[in-house]
């Protein structure tokens, strides 16, 4: 299997199933492109499947991999974030040359990658920490692709990365996110957002169910109505045909048979800790990162079974007709709040991290291939035309409209929710969200007295400039710090 000549433009070395699907992908598209796994088994199934599908050159060996790679080399990891990925670099590496171009396509921590780039920088390496996503399926016909790292390593690699994207408008859904780990981040928040629009859908699964006493076959024709409206997206349409599958072996509905524990493997939680680190809310996509955690938590849950509370019958009729328009728009607006919560994070980190990241050009590449594909995206992408420097998305012109006609059934959802016993954290949440932004004042002023009470931790005042403290446990007068 060892090649004589360096002929392939990129290498793949990670073959599961986003590897073997990105490296089928460039070969579709012309790119001979070297193939290696760490078990050689994965890399003779692809060259036995897949083979005839364009010009590969597989490699058992890392050097004979290496070997096969035009220079600049481009050689992409494909394997298991954290240590995996590690291992493969300090394999890799010492077979290469300065200017070569390391990319990681996994799921990795930002912060690895930071360190993995100033790493390989060191030594002349170029290392681009890229987001994929786009599943399995997204991997063969056209992620959504966020490379981070050097202008100059992506001025060598993006008009690959970018043919092999996602098309939408004839545009590519790849595009250079910024310096080190800003690919990583970005696909991080992608995540994260991923995590919010589920657990929104999930809810407005919950409400139609019981509180609007729909069948899941009912619901998936909703969810397909929806889907020609604002809520246009892949998530949407995914949910429809999933409500709409009945178990083979019991006849019920597919999404009865599944048990009730949602899982995860840390995108979503990471999105949350990092939210924390970089002073960013985001309460709706922390509220779909615990409603999940909260999922299998199957012993507290079966504690807790005996607590009482309202058993409200469903609506019938018109009133259920219109609690199915208002689900709408609370989801609707729901999302809206979680996407701006996303895009403030990323503002925050790029200001912390340095990181000149256009917003609206995170809002085109994410309209096709990922997860989160989703027609308001446009719409992200004109609002930050119109305003690059935009605090938040609520204060777009549309959105903030949107919200303003939507906000009265997002009431009223929320209410049913409560009065029904259905719990909606990530509409109730992102609601508060809203209303808390909106609001002139915010009772953390009474925390601010608080924090002074006990801890003499100090206040501002509204009406002069300067810290104060009150010597609440002697004469109560106040002093200027
Ligand atoms: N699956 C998905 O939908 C998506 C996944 N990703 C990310 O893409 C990456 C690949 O994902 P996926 O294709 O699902 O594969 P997996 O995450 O299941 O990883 C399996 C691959 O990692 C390799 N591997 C594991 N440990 C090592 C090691 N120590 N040294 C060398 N190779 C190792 C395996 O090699 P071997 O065959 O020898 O065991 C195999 O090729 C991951 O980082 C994932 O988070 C990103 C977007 C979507
Ligand atoms: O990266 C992805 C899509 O963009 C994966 O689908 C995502 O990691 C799935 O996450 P989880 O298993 O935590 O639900």
């Amino acid at each position: 299997m060892a090649p004589s000549v360096s002929t392939a433009s990129i290498g793949v070395t990670g073959l599961a199933v986003m590897g073997r699907n990105l490296a089928r992908n460039f070969a579709r598209n012309g790119y001979t492109v070297a193939v290696h796994n760490r078990t050689p088994a994965r890399t003779r199934s692809l060259i036995e499947e897949f083979g005839h599908e364009g010009s590969f050159v597989p490699a058992e060996k890392p050097a004979d991999f290496v070997a096969a790679l035009e220079r600049p080399r481009r050689l992409m990891i494909m394997v298991k974030a954290g240590g995996p990925t590690d291992a493969v670099i300090d394999e890799f590496v010492p077979l290469l040359d300065p200017g070569d171009i390391v990319i990681d396509g996994g799921n990795a921590h930002f912060e690895d990658t930071r360190r993995r780039e100033a790493a390989l920088r060191e030594q002349g390496i170029h290392f681009v920490g890229t987001g994929v996503s786009g599943g399995e399926e997204g991997a063969l016909h056209g992620p959504s692709i966020m490379p981070g790292g050097s202008v100059e390593a992506y001025a060598a690699l993006g008009p690959m990365l970018e043919k092999i994207s996602a098309h939408v408008d004839g545009e590519p859904c790849c595009t250079h996110i910024g310096s080190d780990g800003a690919g990583h981040f970005v696909k991080m928040v992608h995540n994260g957002i991923e995590y919010a629009d589920m657990q929104l859908i999930a809810e407005a699964y919950d409400l139609l169910r019981r509180a609007a006493g729909r069948t899941p076959a009912q619901i998936a024709d909703i969810f397909r109505r929806w889907n020609t409206g604002v809520l246009d997206s892949y998530l949407i349409e995914i949910t429809a045909e999933i409500l709409a599958h009945t178990d083979g072996e019991t006849g019920k509905p597919f999404v009865d048979i599944v048990a009730d524990a949602a899982e995860q493997k840390g995108t979503g939680r990471w999105t949350v800790q990092t939210a924390l680190d970089v002073a960013a809310p985001v309460p709706g996509i922390a509220e779909a990162v615990f409603a999940r955690s909260l999922s299998g938590h199957t012993e507290l849950r079966a504690a807790a079974r005996q607590l009482t509370g309202p058993q409200v019958p469903a609506a019938a009729g018109q009133d259920a007709d219109r609690l199915v328009d208002q689900v709408e728009q609370a989801l609707y607006a729901s999302k809206i709040v979680s996407y701006a919560q996303g895009w403030n994070m990323i503002q925050a980190a790029a200001e912390q991290f340095g990181w000149d990241i256009d917003l609206g050009a995170v809002a085109k590449i994410w309209r096709g291939g990922c997860i989160i594909r989703a027609g308001f995206l446009g719409e992200i992408r004109s609002a930050y035309a119109a305003d690059p420097a935009l605090p938040t998305l609520l204060a777009d012109e549309r959105f903030s409209r949107q919200l303003g006609e939507a906000q009265d059934a997002w009431r009223a959802v929320v209410t049913t929710a409560v009065q029904g016993s259905i719990p909606t954290p990530g509409f109730s949440a992102s609601l508060a969200y809203y209303d808390a932004l909106r609001a002139d004042r915010l009772p953390a002023a009474l925390i601010q007295a608080q924090r002074d009470f006990f801890g003499a931790h100090t206040y501002q005042r509204v009406d002069r400039e300067g810290t104060f403290h009150t010597e609440w446990s002697g004469d109560r007068s106040e002093t200027l710090m």
